[in-house]
């Protein structure tokens, strides 16, 4: 599989303005997660019928945790949480939607991947702002998850085009940005150069060609 880069919104932006940088992003991005925890499904609905007016393709977003949204919107699945509808659960009700979990530990990955999520995204690697007060968890603990488990890993938390490559050549299948791009000055100069960096010749497994 081709290395993945996908973007969170804030949670912090208008609808309109996060919309507007996604009709310009989108070519650049392999996902865009709608990720606005303390809206309402009527106020996450508006965003996700804003990506898809702006022309962003349903194929290419992911709502996190209200998996009504994501079914009455048609899009590529959902980011569950420990607070989320179980992953088995919706795959047993939504087998078209893909399911990624969120996880912070091995453990978590395992049971992600024995669960049948379709994806997982691990966090924080690095010191981000966007989850102050907590220490990251670094790029060791992440190579020892992407040997451990057989879904792909997205590497999420203090992520930028200069770090990038640390995560990417230590076996991550992807990166998940949110302030690299949405409050960069030109988020799709921004887009544009994290995507060079993902879809970048990355040996397998770290280093270890198989
Ligand atoms: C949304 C999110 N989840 C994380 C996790 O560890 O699960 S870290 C994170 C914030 C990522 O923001 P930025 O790219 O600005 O560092």
């Amino acid at each position: 599989m081709t290395k993945q880069l996908h973007l969170i919104s804030t949670g912090k932006q208008p609808v309109e303005q996060f919309a507007s940088i996604c009709a310009h992003v989108h070519p650049y991005v392999d996902a865009i997660h709608v990720r606005e925890k303390r809206k309402t499904a009527r106020e996450v609905s508006a965003f996700v019928a804003a990506l898809i007016g702006n022309g962003v393709p349903p194929q290419k977003i992911i709502i996190n945790d209200r998996v009504d949204v994501a079914v009455v919107y048609g899009v590529k699945g959902v980011q569950l949480a420990y607070h989320s509808l179980s992953v088995s659960q919706v795959k047993r009700h939504f087998p078209r939607l893909a399911v990624g979990c969120s996880v912070h530990s091995l453990d978590e990955a395992k049971e992600a991947a024995k669960s049948g999520a379709d994806f997982c995204i691990y966090g924080h690697i690095f010191l981000t702002t966007s989850k102050s007060g907590m220490a990251p968890r670094g790029v060791d603990s992440l190579q020892a998850i992407v040997a451990s488990v057989n879904i792909p890993v997205i590497a999420i938390g203090g992520i930028h085009a200069g770090n990038a490559a640390q995560v990417l050549q230590a076996g991550a299948d992807g990166i998940a940005v949110m302030s690299a791009v949405f409050l960069a000055r030109d988020p799709v100069a921004e887009a544009k150069k994290l995507a060079h960096i993902v879809k970048q010749t990355w040996p397998m497994n770290g280093g270890e060609e198989c």
